[in-house]
């Protein structure tokens, strides 16, 4: 049987973004990618990321986050998984601390420090983004990742051109549109996630700027596909709006699922996200679920 059957799990979601939480904390045991897939294959636990807590690695850290999308990959950054994690750290009955109003989580991209401010609603810090080629990455050197070249389309009439990029503790690339919703998604995400200028492959954002404190967005999830939201996905959408002097440095990020608010404070340049969750129900991982995908 696999050691991962019969442990309990959480079905969440923020903003509509599927997500599965699983406390794992406390053992030695790990997800593999295989594992992953089997989990998202099932309609109980169906998610866009999985997020798997682990025993904190850091001082002053409260727990080690894995990420994993559909496909099994891993991620640095799932922002509405976060406050999902949060969420779940402080207000689920078997694994919560309600006295707790604030933690911090890592991933393999970093510290996330999260704020509980209200009984639903979490401010996470994203952290610094970063922005030069090989951070992002892209496959060759750009000195402006704010405009870098990739196109899709006839090369005289291009479907989207010259997005911008951003990594969020994962990699974003930025198209400015007039009107997401005017777009065939389905049809370029893919031929965008996997383009060669990203060795990582990408999240992909369709952005429409309405005003300087609300931008549209749609994204393209490395991994997931099209999602009802992703948090970097927002923060990446604001970072490009002002690397471009579309914004202001705070605004509200209108996806599927609904809002965000996403500042980059000048500070310190760090990224704040604040957003909902929603528990769904809960449920135990059972063992002919891998079984079935051995
Ligand atoms: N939904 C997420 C982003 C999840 C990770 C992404 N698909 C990747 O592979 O980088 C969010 O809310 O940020």
């Amino acid at each position: 049987m696999n050691a991962l059957a019969t442990r309990r799990f959480l079905k969440m979601n923020g903003l509509g973004n599927q997500i599965t939480v699983l406390d794992l904390r406390g053992s030695q045991l790990r997800v593999s990618e295989s594992d992953a897939r089997a989990i998202a294959a099932q309609p109980g636990a169906r998610f866009d990321q999985l997020m798997v807590l682990h025993d904190a690695l850091t001082p002053g850290t409260d727990a080690y986050v894995r990420i994993y999308n559909t496909d099994g990959s891993e991620a640095g950054a799932c922002g509405n998984g976060t406050r999902c994690v949060a969420w779940a750290m402080m207000a689920d009955p078997a694994m919560g601390d309600p006295s707790r109003t604030r933690l911090t989580l890592q991933t393999k991209a970093g510290l996330l420090p999260a704020v509980r401010e209200s009984e639903l609603v979490f401010t996470v810090d994203m952290g610094a983004p970063r922005l030069a080629w090989d951070e992002i990455p892209l496959a060759e050197p750009f000195h402006d990742t704010a405009h870098f070249e990739l196109q899709i389309g006839p090369i005289d009439d291009p479907i989207l051109h010259t997005p911008c990029a951003v990594n969020m503790g994962n990699p974003h690339a930025v198209f400015f549109v007039d009107d997401p919703y005017r777009f065939n998604l389905e049809q370029i995400g893919p031929l965008l996630e996997n383009h060669p200028i990203f060795p990582d492959r990408a999240n992909i954002e369709l952005a429409a700027v309405t005003a300087p404190d609300h931008i549209v967005l749609r994204v393209w999830e490395r991994g997931a596909g099209i999602t009802q939201a992703c948090g970097s996905g927002a923060c990446a959408a604001l970072v490009a709006a002002v690397r471009r002097e579309l914004s202001a440095r705070k605004a509200v990020v209108s996806l599927p699922g609904g809002d965000l608010t996403i500042e980059w404070r000048e500070r310190d340049g760090h990224v704040l996200m604040t957003g909902p969750v929603a528990f769904e129900w809960e449920g135990v991982l059972e063992p002919d679920w891998f079984e079935r995908a051995a």
